[in-house]
């Protein structure tokens, strides 16, 4: 069974600006969602509110049929996994024990158990970060973190992951192994829901395209639809167009 969530009028302040305002968006089947929109247009914001990161905001966020807040953060930690842009440990631990922290949710005593051990290596081989397990965390590359912290969160088993822009510091080939994996376990049965600037992996691997503009949800379709050309003019304030290429693939194009 799928995740269910449902956001109602999601309004976010802080002092006198409105970063968020009147977001309804329901996501009620697994799937690969592309998150988007221009630099503050409030994606990081949502996803925090979605991962009971950020209160005190206006509306209703359900997880469920229960509000974010509501939860448990053990119980919630099973459903939900975060992602974040980059993420900072002020100690020495290996790749491996930042894979393993993903398990907290399951600790039932004070060792691990097989099945988190299983649940490591499986992670470690998705995200192709087993050859650096033994490594400080603190001295690998920005892109090799990533992965990292992205089998921290595959270690977890949620059933909702929340992703933001989890390809920044990677290179091409693992752009496109990563995003390929996210499509897979959304296959599977996984909410996968990604903040991305790019918007042709966001046309290519997604099932629904939601995009922010100061706030709003400007749109919330397929990615044929949310990003037709007077749509990314309209959000971005770019002209595209859309191309095929020579496999016949689709290809957004920028630019006069
Ligand atoms: N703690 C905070 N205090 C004040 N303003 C904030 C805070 N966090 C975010 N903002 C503002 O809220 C707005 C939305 O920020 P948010 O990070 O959600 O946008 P975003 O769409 O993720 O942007 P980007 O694409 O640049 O990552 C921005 O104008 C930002 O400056």
């Amino acid at each position: 069974m799928s995740v269910r969530y449902v956001l109602d009028r999601v309004g976010m302040r802080y002092g006198d600006i409105e970063v968020l305002a009147d977001v309804t968006l329901t996501f009620d089947q697994p799937g690969m969602v592309a998150l988007t929109g221009p630099n503050g247009a409030g994606k990081s914001t949502l996803l925090n509110i979605m991962s009971g990161l950020r209160g005190g905001f206006q509306g209703s966020c359900q997880l469920n049929g229960r509000n974010i807040a509501a939860w448990p953060r053990r119980e919630f930690a099973r459903e939900v996994a975060l992602v974040p842009q980059s993420l900072k440990l002020d100690f020495p631990f290996t790749a491996e024990q930042v894979v393993l922290m993903g398990r907290t949710p399951y600790a039932g005593g004070l060792f691990e158990s097989p099945e988190d051990w299983k649940a490591v290596e499986r992670a470690l081989e998705l995200t192709d970060t087993t050859r650096f397990r033994h490594r400080d965390f603190r001295a690998l590359s920005g892109g090799e973190r990533q992965r990292v912290v992205l089998a921290s969160a595959l270690a977890q088993d949620p059933r909702a992951l929340l992703l933001d822009e989890p390809t920044t510091f990677l290179d091409l080939q693992h752009q496109l192994s990563i995003y390929e994996l996210l499509r897979n376990l959304a296959r599977e049965g996984l909410l996968v829901i990604a903040v991305t600037h790019d918007l042709n992996l966001a046309a290519a691997y997604s099932d629904r395209v939601v995009a922010l503009k100061n706030g709003r949800v400007a749109a919330d379709a397929d990615p044929c639809s949310a990003l037709a050309t007077d749509k990314i003019k309209d959000v971005f304030g770019v002209q595209a167009e859309w191309l095929q290429r020579a496999d016949g693939k689709p290809w957004i194009a920028y630019g006069d």
